[in-house]
């Protein structure tokens, strides 16, 4: 193919935005008193939730007439009234709003889908009350939650962190709205780039945010300035062109990613390398080449970094020899039980498995055409889908829509970018 041929494969991806920036942009420009402008949302089932939940306190978002950008106009602090917030599938949503409404003055009944209620909430719940707030739970400990909130004062606080980073995420937010702020220490951080995430973006709204020498963090009284926000292309949703790239051979682009990216999901081009592919970060962007077939035979630590390990796992069949991830077990507390989700998908193509409570080994082998069970878990149905287009074998999902969650037109873009490839495999 020549530079001029017009036939020839685009290769620069167009990911949506981050949903990780999107969420916690909207969450810190509503408790700002005045008007944000959050640039290049993503539009996404977990972001529309956010900000219908936010509306539902009475933050008003306008759309620009492309929804090139959401202008927020902030409450100066928590909701005040009461309210019903329906926080659908998303985690950020359930884990970020309580804190945010505890702030605040009044009653605040939380609740999602049947997804969201298995998954946990307890250490945030325990945290709360320690803080004074009043809370109820559901039988099973979490959604639907009902906040009686009369301001927090705030204080001295140790935050479970084992199951998520989320938690602590939401309780630093609503911190410069508390009285007297909070000194607040992670037990057991999982996901930590995500809380670094957290920390910068309350920076950029404002606040006084101090990582103390004790491995504390100190987060001053004081709310938050508006801000205008760019968000970044979404790290764990280029995983999967990344991915793409590495087992066709092919280089993929991402613009907009690079060397100063605020998601720790990025490091997954890391991975890439040790399975042989070329990655080269700008400050622009991130670039990944595939080189000749994947290389296996190496154990990897996906704990920080957890939602693209199903990105990896998926590929892995296509490797020259075994491939181990661990540190991922709570990776089990999310849309699936993905370490369980994964082994059985790959199983029934046909692939040898092992896991344990917190890692997952994948043998090499040609998958089978097989009947993919998403679990409604959006990175399953991506994450095999690049394996169907690296092997070529026909993996049927039975819900290729539970996408919608991070990025409705992931197929598309697919299509857009490997269509050769994808319609050899549409053939067969
Ligand atoms: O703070 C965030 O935006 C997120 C934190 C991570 O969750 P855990 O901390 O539960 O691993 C990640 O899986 C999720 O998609 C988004
Ligand atoms: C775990 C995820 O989402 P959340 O926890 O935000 O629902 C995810 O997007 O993979």
């Amino acid at each position: 193919m020549t530079a001029t041929d017009v036939s020839a494969p685009a290769t620069q991806a167009r990911i949506p935005g981050s949903k990780s920036l999107t969420n916690r942009a909207l969450l810190l420009a509503a408790a700002a008193g005045g008007v944000s402008t959050v640039w290049a949302p993503l539009l996404s089932d977990d972001t529309r939730a956010f900000r219908a939940a936010l509306t539902s306190f009475g933050v008003a978002v306008r759309s620009s007439p492309t929804s090139e950008f959401w202008e927020v106009t902030g409450l100066g602090g928590g909701p005040v009234g009461q309210a019903r917030l329906w926080c659908a599938d998303a985690g950020t949503a359930a884990r970020f709003l309580p804190p945010f409404a505890a702030a605040g003055r009044g009653a605040f009944l939380f609740d999602g889908s049947s997804q969201l209620r298995a998954r946990p909430l307890r250490p945030l719940v325990e945290a709360l009350r320690r803080l004074g707030a009043q809370v109820e739970t559901g039988p099973g400990g979490g959604l639907p939650l009902l906040i009686i909130a009369s301001d927090l004062p705030g204080g001295e606080l140790t935050v479970e962190s084992s199951l998520s980073s989320q938690y602590l995420s939401g309780l630093l937010m609503a911190a410069p709205l508390m009285r007297y702020g909070l000194r607040a220490r992670a037990e057991a951080l999982v996901s930590s780039p995500y809380v670094d995430m957290t920390l910068t973006l309350m920076r950029r709204f404002g606040a006084g945010v101090e990582k103390t020498a004790d491995g504390a963090i100190r987060i001053e009284p004081g709310g938050y300035t508006p801000t205008d926000l760019v968000i970044e292309p979404d790290a764990s949703t280029a995983s999967y062109f990344f991915a793409a790239a590495a087992v066709t051979g092919r280089t993929i682009t991402v613009p907009g990613l690079g060397t100063g990216s605020l998601q720790g999901d990025l490091r997954f081009v890391d991975v890439l390398e040790k399975a042989g592919a070329q990655v080269t970060v700008t400050e622009s962007a991130t670039t990944v080449r595939g080189g000749d077939g994947l290389r296996g035979g190496f154990d990897v630590d996906m704990g920080d970094i957890s939602d693209t390990f199903m990105t990896l796992a998926a590929i892995a069949p296509l490797a020259d020899t075994p491939i181990t991830i661990h540190g991922i077990g709570h990776a089990r507390l999310k849309e699936s039980d993905r370490i369980t989700a994964v082994a059985s998908n790959l199983r029934a193509c046909g692939i040898r498995v092992a896991e344990g409570a917190d890692w997952i080994t994948v043998h090499p082998g040609r998958p089978a055409p097989a009947r993919i069970s998403c679990h409604r878990d959006h990175r399953i149905a991506m994450s095999f889908s690049v394996l169907a287009l690296g092997s070529g074998v026909p993996l049927e999902l039975d819900d290729p829509g539970c996408v919608a969650k991070t990025f409705p037109g992931f197929h598309a873009e697919l299509h857009r970018l490997f269509p050769d490839t994808l319609d050899r495999e549409e053939r067969q």
